[in-house]
């Protein structure tokens, strides 16, 4: 299927700090997470794709329209959630979604409803007035029932208590299915990786480590525990300590182990906030 966001060679320099060369596609059906350390350059590469900043090189297109160019009309199919919403502390809910609902011709009024019920956000009290998580679930209950083919959500359940979080993650389950969609989200959550993510798109101090499939990244690492450590390496050896040793290729090592005669104690497969961490030594 076609991308419906790619972005080839993006480059942006922000005050000393090199994000980029970054290229990645993604495709109706999917959910994209940009898993990093702080400060790696994730919030302003979706800044990039919603053309809040200028690119410095290379070229982002939306639904086959650069972001840059003259047509914005790649714009309405798109809901960005910033970390933290501009311009909306005098407003209360109320206000905000008879604002925001005229604009959006598939508005989900009953979704809205429901979320706000669902997070219990009082709907007639100034935004600035209230806590970062109800305003997190204010703004999410603001966005997903915009309906647009593409969401863009920045650490969107940082702020949430562990029972919404929960509720945040079934509800993009459900939202996602209702027809073609795709997300891009940035998350610390290993719970939202592990239960949303399709891809991993991993950033380290602004460079591109790779774009993963999150299922194939959970099989494709193992730990083995062995009576004795081979003096030599071993097939897909990524790290070893005394007894254990890490492999990124499990096939090639149990080989390796078969053929060598080498006993294995025990082994299991690694978390996926291991794997991550792994990633991004
Ligand atoms: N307002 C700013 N002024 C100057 N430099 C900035 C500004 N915002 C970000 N940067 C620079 O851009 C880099 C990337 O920041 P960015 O917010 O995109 O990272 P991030 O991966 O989203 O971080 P986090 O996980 O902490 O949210 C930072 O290391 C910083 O050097």
């Amino acid at each position: 299927m076609l991308p419906w966001i790619e972005l080839k060679d993006v480059r942006k320099e922000i005050e000393g700090f090199q994000l980029g060369p970054i290229s990645l596609a993604v495709e109706p059906g999917t959910i994209t997470a940009f898993v990093g350390n702080n400060g790696s350059g994730k919030s302003n590469l979706l800044k990039l794709i919603m053309n809040l900043v200028n690119l410095d090189g290379g070229e982002i297109r939306v639904f086959g329209k650069p972001v840059n160019g003259a047509d914005e009309s790649w714009k309405r199919h798109i809901t960005f959630q910033p970390q933290i919403a501009v311009g909306w502390n005098a407003y209360t809910g109320n206000d905000l979604q008879k604002l925001i609902a005229p604009l959006y011709t598939k508005w989900d009024q009953a979704l809205f409803e429901r979320m706000i019920e669902l997070f219990g956000v009082p709907l007639d009290k100034r935004f600035g007035k209230l806590s970062p998580g109800v305003q997190q679930k204010l703004t999410l209950s603001l966005a997903l029932p915009r309906s647009t083919d593409i969401l863009i959500l920045d650490e969107p359940t940082a702020s949430l208590d562990i029972p919404s979080k929960t509720v945040v993650m079934d509800l993009l389950v459900e939202w996602m299915e209702k027809e073609d969609r795709a997300v891009i989200m940035t998350s610390h959550q290993p719970d939202d990786l592990r239960k949303l993510a399709d891809y991993l798109f991993l950033i380290q101090d602004g460079q591109a480590i790779g774009r993963y499939e999150k299922d194939l990244l959970i099989t494709g690492f193992r730990r083995y525990w062995l009576t004795a450590m081979p003096a030599g390496p071993v097939p897909g050896e990524l790290s070893r300590s005394t007894n254990q040793l890490v492999s990124e290729n499990p096939y090639a090592t149990e080989q390796y182990f078969v053929e060598q005669e080498i006993d294995v104690i025990d082994d299991n497969a690694l978390e996926l906030e291991d794997i991550i961490s792994l990633l991004l030594k």
